[in-house]
């Protein structure tokens, strides 16, 4: 692979890169590109998740020296599953079958447990300076990469120091690519300011979209920028009823997505466009089958996701005729991962395991 059709396979189906012309001089120099995403093993998998890993698969697929981090020590200071560190570390080893379920070459990939980095004292040593860097108020601007707001550090101040860890976890394992939803925008901007201070590499940022939770943008609250709005409307593991995981059966994919907010001829905030766009069309070779009424226009089969959207907003498509061909195309697309659980012993009783601390029921 040249230049050029790197830098196009680690953009596409991007939010932003930060920048472009940072990661070309990158690659023109040969320097190795070292990468990496964190994200808390706090829940089930849902499908918001594979916006993110596809783009994993995309950067191993360049060249880049990926890292997962499992973000155990945020997990347990941002309270998720009431700080119980031995569920937060089954969770890891069930997302990493995860992972593999949907088609990650996991194999190509290294797991990083926070806990290998924060048993180091220099680690401590270079959070210190990256606090010593930072103003009480920016950092906490930054508290939404941790899904939170900035009065809620008030009761709990260990949280205050999640985004100095986050930007630690960078600058100590050396990397120039930081990759993450764009709600971790803030965190990753931090970063590249303070590189310089702390005697670190410059990252190249990768921001992944979010997709919308299933009901829509109701909860829409007062944030300003595109990475507030988006992380307090986005599919999470915390809003189970705004969810999709993979576990989910086909009878359950069918009813969350006929009962999703999908306005008509509307693609903003529109998780059933979004899962077309994200993680149905953004593959190589899709294409989706709708079954629309004769009088409409009768049955078509679309190709790409601009001609879906075109059509889409000039109301040619109805959104119940658009649920009902995503509900097929989702669930022929998670078969392989339901499987995958189903024959997966270990894979099976972890996923169970967590789904029973969360009080959510699933069928394996
Ligand atoms: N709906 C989503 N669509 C795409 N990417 C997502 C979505 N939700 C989270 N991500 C990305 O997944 C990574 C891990 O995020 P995180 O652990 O916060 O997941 P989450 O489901 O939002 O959980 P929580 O509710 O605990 O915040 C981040 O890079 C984040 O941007
Ligand atoms: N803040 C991320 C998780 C994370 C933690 C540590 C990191 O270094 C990176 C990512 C999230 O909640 O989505």
């Amino acid at each position: 692979m040249d230049v050029e059709e790197k830098i196009k396979l680690i953009t596409r189906n991007t939010e932003e890169v930060v920048t472009v012309e940072e990661l070309r001089d990158l690659l023109i120099r040969g320097e190795k590109l070292e990468g990496y995403l964190g994200y808390e093993p706090s829940g089930l998998f849902h499908i918001g998740w594979m916006v993110w890993a596809y783009k994993a698969k995309d950067l191993v697929e360049a060249g880049v020296n990926l890292r997962l981090l499992e973000a155990t020590w945020h997990a347990w200071v941002n309270d998720k599953f009431n700080g119980n560190m031995q569920v937060i570390k089954d969770d890891a080893k069930y997302i990493r079958h995860s992972l593999k379920a949907i088609g990650i070459p996991v194999e190509k990939i290294k797991f990083i447990d926070a806990e290998d980095l924060v048993s180091d004292k220099d680690y401590w040593a270079l959070l210190l300076k990256v606090a010593k860097n930072t103003t009480l108020a920016r950092a906490k601007r930054t508290l939404t990469i941790m899904g939170r707001k900035e009065e809620e550090a008030e009761l709990d101040s260990s949280k205050i120091i999640y985004p100095f860890m986050q930007a630690t976890d960078i600058y100590y394992m050396g990397l120039n690519i930081a990759l993450g939803g764009i709600d971790q925008r803030k965190v990753h901007m931090l970063v590249r300011e303070l590189a310089e201070k702390v005697g670190a590499k410059k990252i190249v940022a990768i921001h992944t979209p979010l997709l919308t939770g299933l009901q829509g943008s109701g909860r829409a609250g007062g944030g300003s920028s595109k990475d507030e709005i988006m992380s307090e409307v986005k599919m999470s593991k915390s809003k189970p009823e705004s969810t999709i995981i993979i576990h989910d059966s086909p009878e359950d994919i069918r009813e969350k997505i006929m009962n999703a907010y999908c306005p008509k001829q509307v693609v903003e905030f529109n998780p059933i466009i979004e899962i077309n766009k994200y993680l149905l069309f953004s593959q190589d070779n899709f294409s989706l089958y709708v079954e629309r009424p004769s009088e409409y226009g009768g049955p078509i089969e679309i190709y790409s996701y601009d001609e879906l959207e075109r059509m889409y907003l000039k109301g040619e498509i109805h959104p119940l005729d658009l649920k009902k061909a995503t509900a097929d195309a989702l669930i022929k697309k998670l078969e392989p991962a339901r499987k995958y659980f189903e024959d997966n012993k270990e894979a099976k009783e972890l996923a169970l395991k967590i789904a029973s601390e969360l009080k959510i029921e699933i069928n394996l």
